[in-house]
C-alpha cells in the first residue's frame, strides 16, 4: 500500500487494548468536574494549560513521576457522576478517532475517596461506557468498549480486585491488570491473584517491561501466566544484533531514523525469551509515546516496535494515556508513518493483530475484524461514504 493520507488515518478502523481510564480525560472536563466537587488543587485553571502541564508533567523521563500526574485525574473521578461522565466521554472520544473496539483500564481501588464502593465504582463506569457507545454510534461511530479492571502492583489486594472483575465479567468487564510503579514490585508478588483467575477461565495482562526488563516479562509469563503484556518493549532485551545487544547496537544508530527499517534480520538473533514470546504469539501491547515520556525509548524513529513488528511478534499499536501524552490512535499512527516508515499496511496489521488479542469471546472478534476492519481498511483510499 501506498503512503496513508491523513484522512485515511483518521477514518481507518482501529483497536485499542491498552488505554487507562484515568489517564484519558479531557482537560475542560477536568475542570468541571473540580468545580463541581469543591477540588481546589488543580494545577490550572484553564482547559489548555491545563492540558499542557499534564503533558510537561508527565515528560519527566521517569515512570513513577510520570504516575503522578495521576493525582490530579484522580482527584475528579471519586462520584458517580464523575466516573460516569469521564466513561461515556472515553469511549465517544475513542468513537471519533476511529477506534471500533477498545478495552479501558482503571483501579477501581483508586476511586473510594468520596464514599463510592468498588462495586459502586465499577457500576459507575460500566453505565459511564454504554452511555458513550450509545452517543458515539448515534453520531455515525459505532465503537465497542469493554472495562479491564487493574490492581496495583505496590498494593495487597490485587485477590480482591480479581474477585470484583469476575463479579463483573457478564456485564461489561473483559479482564484484569496490574499496574504501577514497576522496579521493586514483581508480578509475583500477585501470584494468588493470577492463580484464582486462571481457575476462573479468565483473562489478564500485566505491565511488565517498561520500566524494568527481562525478569519482570518472564515472571509475568511464567510464573503469572499473563495472555498480554502491558508494553512489553524490553523483550528488545533479549535481542541481539551482530552478537551485540539490541540497546548497544541502537546506541550507535542514533544518527540514521532508517536504522530500523534498514537492518537486515539476519543480523538479528532471539534469545529464549524473545523466542518464546514471539512463537506463543503473546500480544505486546506497545505504546510508543508514553515509552519516550518515561525514557523506555529514545525516539520514535527508534523505538523497538518498528523492528519488533518486521520480526513479526504479535505488536499492537496502543495510546496508554492520552491525556498525559497529549496523543490519540491517530496520532500514534502518524508518528510512525512520519518517522519510522510506517505504511497503511503495517497498521492494518497491528489492527486486526489487536482485534485478535482482545479478551472478548473469540466469535465476536472475529465478526469486526471481517465485518468492521477488514473493508474499512478497504474503503481507505476512496470517498468517504455520504453520511
Ligand atoms: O504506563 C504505565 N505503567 C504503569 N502504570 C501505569 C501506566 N499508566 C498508568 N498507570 C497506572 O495505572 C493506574 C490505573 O489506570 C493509573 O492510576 C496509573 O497509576
Ligand atoms: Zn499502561
Amino acid at each position: 500500500m501506498s503512503d496513508p493520507l491523513p484522512d485515511d488515518l483518521r477514518r481507518a478502523p482501529k483497536v485499542l487494548l491498552h488505554d487507562h481510564l484515568d489517564g484519558g480525560l479531557r482537560p475542560q472536563t477536568i475542570i468541571e468536574l473540580a468545580d463541581s466537587v469543591g477540588y481546589e488543587g488543580l494545577p490550572a485553571k484553564d482547559a489548555d494549560a491545563l492540558g499542557t502541564w499534564f503533558r510537561e508533567s508527565a515528560d519527566s523521563g521517569s515512570l513513577p513521576r510520570y504516575l503522578e500526574t495521576f493525582d490530579q485525574t484522580l482527584a475528579v473521578m471519586q462520584t458517580r457522576d464523575g466516573l460516569f461522565r469521564v466513561a461515556s466521554e472515553c469511549a465517544q472520544d475513542l468513537a471519533a478517532d476511529g477506534v471500533v473496539y477498545a478495552e479501558s483500564r482503571y483501579a477501581p481501588e483508586q476511586h473510594l475517596v468520596r464514599g463510592l464502593t468498588l462495586e459502586g465504582v465499577v457500576e459507575a463506569v460500566n453505565a459511564g461506557l454504554r452511555d458513550g457507545e450509545a452517543k458515539a454510534a448515534a453520531a455515525g461511530h459505532p465503537i465497542r468498549v469493554t472495562a479491564l479492571l487493574t490492581a496495583m502492583r505496590h498494593a495487597a489486594n490485587a485477590t480482591e480486585i480479581a474477585r470484583l472483575a469476575i463479579r463483573y465479567r457478564d456485564e461489561g468487564v473483559s479482564g484484569f491488570d496490574i499496574a504501577g510503579a514497576e522496579a521493586g514490585f514483581p508480578p509475583t508478588r500477585h501470584l494468588d491473584a493470577f492463580e484464582y483467575l486462571q481457575r476462573e477461565n479468565f483473562h489478564f495482562t500485566i505491565h511488565a517491561g517498561e520500566a524494568f526488563g527481562l525478569p519482570s516479562i518472564w515472571e509475568a509469563i511464567q510464573w503469572c501466566g499473563a495472555d498480554r503484556l502491558g508494553h512489553g518493549v524490553r523483550i528488545v532485551d533479549d535481542i541481539t544484533v551482530d552478537g551485540s545487544p539490541f540497546s548497544e547496537w541502537l546506541e550507535g544508530q542514533t544518527d540514521d531514523p532508517e536504522a530500523l527499517t534498514a537492518l537486515e534480520l539476519d543480523r538479528v538473533r532471539l534469545g529464549r525469551l524473545a523466542a518464546y514470546v514471539r512463537d506463543k504469539r503473546i500480544p505486546l501491547e506497545m505504546c510508543p509515546s508514553s515509552n519516550l515520556q518515561t525514557s523506555a525509548a529514545v525516539s520514535i524513529a527508534h523505538h523497538p516496535i518498528t523492528l519488533l513488528r518486521r520480526l513479526r511478534f504479535r505488536v499492537t499499536l496502543n495510546t496508554d494515556n492520552r491525556l498525559m501524552s497529549a496523543t490519540s490512535m491517530t496520532r500514534e499512527a502518524t508518528l510512525l508513518c512520519d518517522e519510522a516508515g510506517w505504511t497503511l499496511e503495517d497498521l492494518r496489521w497491528v489492527t486486526i493483530n489487536a482485534m485478535k488479542s482482545a479478551f472478548i469471546p473469540f466469535d465476536e472478534r472475529l465478526a469486526l475484524i471481517d465485518d468492521v476492519i477488514k473493508p474499512g481498511y478497504a474503503a481507505l483510499g476512496q470517498a468517504a461514504p455520504v453520511a
